[in-house]
């Protein structure tokens, strides 16, 4: 049994194709409405082009809201938990769980293994301090998907998706291969995933290009592709892709050789693509900017050194989604 938690554009897409392979799937969602929304249409994943990709028809599936979520896994436990919110309520849905889950009813080899799929850094720590004891791993994954009404999703982009346990939470006994039966189930559900054993590099590769696209992107309100398209965006994108790479050497933390080649691979191929950040800027959400170039700057500081260009564009995306009371 997989427990999804956030049926947002992530959330359904795994959600929808998993439920359609067969896997024994719950959706949880934060409103009542979606809930009872998903419960009488199920979900749809549509192609870009707008055909339909996969379907899981309601009844495929167990949907419910959040508040739901531990009377129903107490009474039927999972074996893995899918954290798909953004990184602004990673702690609050967490502490949800955390709150509602009775101690004495659980016994340490109940706990499921919960995978976060969060873009950024640093939450796989915060999510440890409110659940100790569980078994925790990171997912990295450059599928793209949007979520374009409470039921349905499109499938903006195909990609890979890597899970593992990171360096840090490896040792309180979360090994990789109790993730092996997942990889199985997404395969099944037409993921091209991939159990990795460098899932930390996984997370700091992407930090790195999400932390040069996403801010200039949403700063400039353009597609992904166009940050190639002058000098000087390439050379503010290198700009802050140095200072993160000196951040990265200042704390240890390797980098490939090729990140820049990378990272113009991304933008490449997702070239018509709104980058999430600017995505969240033009609905007038809060944005993961603290998570992603706040990270690098955190990091320069737990070295002793500053991170200004990480700072300037982090200050300046809070300054267009951050309302001043
Ligand atoms: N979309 C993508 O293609 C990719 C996303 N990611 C990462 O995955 C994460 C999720 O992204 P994405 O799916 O796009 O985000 P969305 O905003 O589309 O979805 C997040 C979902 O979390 C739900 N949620 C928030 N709080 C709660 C709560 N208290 N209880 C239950 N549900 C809650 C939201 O509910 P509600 O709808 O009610 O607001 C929403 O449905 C992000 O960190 C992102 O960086 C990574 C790679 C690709
Ligand atoms: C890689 C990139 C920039 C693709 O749009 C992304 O992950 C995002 O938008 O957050």
């Amino acid at each position: 049994m997989i427990d999804l938690i956030g049926a947002g554009s992530l959330g359904l897409l795994y959600g929808g194709k998993l439920a359609a392979s067969g896997a024994k799937v719950r959706v949880w969602c934060r409103s009542a409405a979606q809930a009872q929304d998903l419960r009488e249409k199920g979900i749809t994943i549509l192609h870009a082009d707008g055909g339909t990709e996969a379907r899981a028809a309601a009844g495929d599936f167990v949907v419910g809201v959040l508040e739901d979520f531990a009377f129903s896994w107490q009474r039927q436990p999972g074996d893995y938990m899918l954290l798909m919110t953004k990184q602004k309520d990673v702690l609050e849905v967490c502490s949800r769980i955390a709150a509602h889950l009775e101690p004495d009813k659980l016994h340490p080899s109940m706990l499921p293994g919960l995978v976060c799929f969060q873009n950024g850094y640093g939450h796989i720590d915060r999510v440890a301090g409110i659940l100790p004891g569980w078994t925790l791993y990171a997912g990295v994954t450059t599928e793209g998907a949007k979520r374009i009404s409470p039921s349905e999703v499109m499938h903006a982009g195909a990609g890979t998706t890597w899970v593992g346990a990171t360096e840090k939470h490896h040792a309180h006994g979360n090994e990789a291969s109790k993730l092996e039966p997942l990889v199985k189930m997404l395969q099944k559900a037409g993921f091209s995933t991939v159990l990795a054993n460098d899932i930390d590099s996984r997370i700091f590769r992407k930090l790195l290009i999400n932390a040069v696209i996403n801010p200039l992107t949403a700063l400039w309100s353009i597609p992904n592709g166009e940050l190639l398209a002058t000098k000087r965006r390439i050379s503010m994108m290198r700009m802050l892709l140095d200072e993160a790479l000196r951040v990265y050497d200042a704390c240890g933390i390797p980098w490939d050789q090729d990140i820049w080649d990378q990272i113009v691979e991304v933008c490449t191929y997702t070239s018509g693509n709104t980058s999430s950040m600017l995505k969240d800027v033009q609905a007038g959400m809060p944005t993961e900017i603290e998570w992603i170039n706040g990270s690098i700057v955190a990091l320069a500081k737990s070295s002793g050194m500053r991170a200004e260009a990480h700072e300037l564009v982090t200050g300046l995306i809070q300054g267009l989604t951050i309302r001043e009371e």
